[in-house]
């Protein structure tokens, strides 16, 4: 069996629709999220210029030499700057190590939010870090921040329809999200020149995970590699539709809704053809929720048939650590047993 990604078209609460157009949305939203967790987006209202600055943004940068992208790192708690190919292995964020102990081959950049774009609340450095823009590569920061700033519009966009899709009060969520920390990762699926695939064995471009936070907008190359879990325990070939950005919920939204909306698993795993891989981009802005932010199960989503799956609640700071403690310093998170033993369900 496999699943299928279903598309909604948004422009009702881009531009401003009806009350009937925003209902029949949230309405659709409502079935993807329940049923699979990942939805094809169009009518998000970013313009294809922005997206396509944000791939040549990319290629400047990954096409510098390896030595001279390394000195973009900073240390594994600070999630900012370059992460060289394997180096982080996303299976150990819900404590699984990777069948074949290889950590994941995509290499990343990473920027967010940074305490300064707040002034006036007293956030941790820690998590909102100031970011680390490649000087080598000048063309990167204006466009990278022209679509960090609109994939922020449909993050806080997707929340809304979320709130309506729930049955919640408009701006339910604001006091969750008000100072979000939000993170775009840019990622390149390539191998150098000369590698030896099948001395690497089964390649992992990134290992399975669930997204931490409350929801992703994904930009991803037309090319396959992205692979959804189903509900059935299949993995399905998903990439974009034309014009569409992918979104996915994350475990903050699949603890709010006591799982009836899923935080859905998912990895890559680009294809070998002739013996190579061909090279794949993505960029997931990562919509997380305040660090400080104390998330408990809706009381609307539990009852006698649907007890509480997370009677403990967390802050948003202590699940996004623990699980990039696993996914970035190799600290296999214990905490995430329920997206573990998902994972191995999986067929
Ligand atoms: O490359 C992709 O399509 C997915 C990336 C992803 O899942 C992530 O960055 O969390
Ligand atoms: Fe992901």
């Amino acid at each position: 069996m496999s699943i299928t990604v279903p598309t909604v078209d948004i422009t009702a609460y881009v531009q401003d629709g009806t009350a009937d157009e925003r209902a029949a949305v949230a309405a659709a939203i409502d079935k993807a999220c329940r049923e699979v967790g990942f939805i094809q987006i169009t009518g998000h209202g970013i313009p294809e210029e922005l997206t396509d600055g944000l791939a040549d943004a990319m290629d400047e940068f990954f096409a510098l030499p390896l030595e001279q992208k390394k000195t973009y790192r900073t240390p594994p708690g600070i999630n900012r700057g370059y992460t060289p190919p394997k180096t982080e292995s996303l299976s150990l964020s819900l404590g699984v190590e990777a069948a074949s102990r290889m950590n994941d081959f995509f290499e990343a950049f990473n920027v967010g939010d940074g305490s300064s774009d707040y002034p006036g609340l007293d956030l941790p450095e820690r998590l909102y870090n100031e970011n680390v823009w490649p000087d080598a590569a000048p063309g990167f920061e204006p466009k990278v921040t022209a679509y960090f700033s609109e994939a922020g519009r449909v993050a806080r966009t997707m929340v809304e329809i979320f709130t309506d899709a729930l049955g919640l009060p408009a701006g339910f969520f604001d006091s969750y999200t008000d100072h979000s920390l939000d993170v775009l990762r840019m990622n390149n699926y390539a191998l150098p020149e000369g590698t030896d695939v099948k001395l690497d064995g089964d390649l992992t471009g990134m290992g399975e995970h669930t997204d931490y936070g409350i929801v992703t907008i994904l930009w991803a190359d037309q090319v396959k590699g992205l692979q959804v879990l189903g509900s059935d325990g299949s993995w399905n070939d998903v990439s974009p539709a034309d014009g569409a950005l992918l979104i996915n919920l994350g475990d903050i939204t699949g603890r709010w809704t006591n799982e009836r909306w899923m935080s859905t698993l998912h990895r890559v795993k680009p294809p070998v053809i002739d013996g190579t891989i061909q090279r794949r981009r993505s960029a997931a802005f990562f919509h997380d929720g305040n660090w400080d932010a104390l998330i408990e199960t809706l009381p609307q989503t539990i009852d006698a048939e649907h007890p509480n799956l997370y009677p403990e609640p967390v802050t948003v700071d202590e699940h996004i650590s623990r699980k990039l403690a696993g996914s970035r310093a190799g600290t296999a998170n214990t905490s995430a047993t329920r997206e573990a033993a998902r994972v191995l369900a999986a067929k």
